[in-house]
């Protein structure tokens, strides 16, 4: 479908306020659904990215000495125009990443939340006055920009992933330097567009793509960046922040994920089944927050595996742009290639094929939404992020049985369970080690929460008030001398 704006799939990237379109040596961006190439970005490296954090810190010491109000103003400017041409943003969203049009408008929206939201929030970062320790003495603390901020983000979520971290950060009065995902570079391009649009002074957000490794490694070793925001997998967070250290960075880390959604035998199961299907199989399962393991009470389970089986075959496999798939492509081979081998590997192991379990007729990385039952602590998809669509069913009996369980991993971000018991909903609430919990809901994402892990799922929350607050350095005032 023809853009109603064309000027938004632009071929270049933003730099220091000045465009640069793709050269000779360009970056092919290809749909997923397809294979078919959409267009081309610029494969730039170190000196842009160096270009960009100086026009960056240029740019910052002016974007802070505006009022929080006029900062705010634009924000908001930028919020109203992402809003107008949503319908763009998505077609554009679901050609290089493969969601279907209706998902990827919905995070189109979820994004657009978040400048909506700090625009808000820009204008109440307050600071304290303390009671003074001596009689001449007064205490005051402010908050003060971080400065500037580089942010590297991944493909599943190619707006929201990115208005999470670009809003609060001009909100703070920071400026910021975007390196987004090669596999889906022209969501990011676009939001660059429509923030020049709303009058979003130069320089303040550039967007750079190209070699990961190569700008990565001038963000982490900038003495100019004082912040870090990355989401992405583990291993390359760790990585990250190990590159950040001798420069001593605010960091904020949104990383991997091994999500337990528990069914306890009072829970109403039609709503679990209606909770696992968005939280399993949300972008196909390609999110850091999706159900990765699905542990039912025994008095309950086959009712559940056959519910949930029966739910999915009536959904449809397809390219996003058709009206009624729910289920688009997933982003490239090697993520089929996990899939495959966490089925295999369980089924090897004792696990029972529900439904599904191969790839889908289609073709290319279409792959059929599956469910295993007879599943076990002791098989690979147990400890490690499928990021696909399979919903292993793991059986058990007690609630004690089952907390341990979802605790035994190194990750920690979100968790979900169900029950109409609000003494075991408090009681597993607080048990699980988590940094997030639905409880009787399978989609618990909002700008209005926190949002981050503990343990090898991160550092730092984002969204919600805390979120402004990470890109905020704190000073102490003492004075003095009044006496
Ligand atoms: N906690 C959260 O909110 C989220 C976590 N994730 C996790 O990320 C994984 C899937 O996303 P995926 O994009 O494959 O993750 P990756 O970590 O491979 O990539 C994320 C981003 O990091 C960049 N990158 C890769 N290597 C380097 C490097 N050496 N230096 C600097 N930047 C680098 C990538 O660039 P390029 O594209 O050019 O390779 C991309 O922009 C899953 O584990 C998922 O759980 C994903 C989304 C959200
Ligand atoms: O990248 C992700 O997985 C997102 O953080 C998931 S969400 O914010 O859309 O839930």
């Amino acid at each position: 479908m023809p853009l109603r704006d064309p000027g938004l799939l632009k071929e270049a990237n933003l730099v220091g306020g000045q465009w640069i379109a793709a050269g000779d040596n360009a970056i092919a961006v290809t749909n997923p659904a397809t294979g078919a190439v959409l267009g081309r970005v610029p494969s730039l490296g170190a000196a842009e990215a160096e270009a960009a954090i100086e026009a960056a810190r240029d740019a910052q010491i002016g974007w802070a000495a505006k009022t929080a109000k006029e900062r705010s103003v634009i924000l908001r400017r930028w919020y109203e125009l992402v809003v107008e041409n949503a319908d763009d943003l998505a077609e554009i969203l679901t050609l290089e990443q493969g969601k279907p049009l209706a998902e990827a408008r919905g995070e189109i929206l979820y994004g657009a939340s978040f400048i909506e939201w700090f625009a808000e929030e820009a204008r109440r970062v307050y600071g304290d006055v303390i009671p003074g320790h001596q009689a001449d003495k007064r205490i005051v603390v402010i908050k003060q920009p971080v400065g500037v901020v580089a942010a590297i983000t991944p493909w599943n979520f190619p707006n929201a992933m990115i208005t999470r971290k670009v809003a609060p950060a001009l909100a703070a009065g920071c400026s910021i330097v975007l390196k987004p995902a090669s596999q889906t570079p022209f969501s990011a391009i676009a939001l660059a567009v429509l923030a020049e649009r709303a009058g979003l002074p130069a320089g303040l957000f550039s967007v750079v793509t190209g070699s990961a490794r190569a700008i990565g490694a001038v963000m982490t070793g900038s003495q100019i960046v004082r912040k870090l925001t990355f989401t992405g997998s583990t291993e390359i967070g760790i990585e990250l922040m190990r590159q950040c250290a001798p420069t001593v960075k605010k960091l904020a880390l949104e990383l991997g994920g091994n999500a337990p959604f528990i069914v306890f035998d009072d829970a109403d199961l039609d709503a679990a089944v209606e909770g696992a299907i968005i939280s399993k199989f949300r972008n196909n399962g390609q999110t850091c927050v999706c159900a990765n393991r699905l542990y039912v009470q025994a008095g309950v389970y086959d009712a559940f595996a056959q519910k949930l089986a029966e739910a999915l075959s009536k959904l449809k496999v397809g390219n996003g742009l058709e009206e009624s798939t729910v289920f688009g492509p997933l982003i490239d081979d090697a993520a089929v290639a996990k899939v495959e081998e966490h089925i295999a590997d369980a089924m090897g192991k004792g696990a029972s094929l529900v439904s599904g379990g191969k790839r889908h007729a289609l073709g290319g990385t279409f792959f059929e939404p599956t469910v295993l039952t007879g599943v076990t602590g002791t098989m690979a998809i147990a400890r490690e992020e499928t990021f696909g669509p399979v919903a292993p069913l793991f059986r058990f009996k007690e609630d004690s049985e089952v907390v341990a369980a979802a605790n035994d991993t190194e990750f920690g971000l979100a968790s979900y369970f169900y029950t109409k018991d609000l003494a075991r909903a408090w009681k597993v609430g607080e048990a699980l080690e988590y940094g997030m919990v639905g409880i009787n809901t399978g989609l618990i994402s909002t700008a209005e929460a926190p949002f981050g892990g503990v343990k090898l799922s991160g550092l730092g929350r984002e969204g919600s008030r805390y979120g402004i607050e990470e890109f905020t350095e704190m000073k102490y005032l003492c004075f003095g001398g009044i006496a």
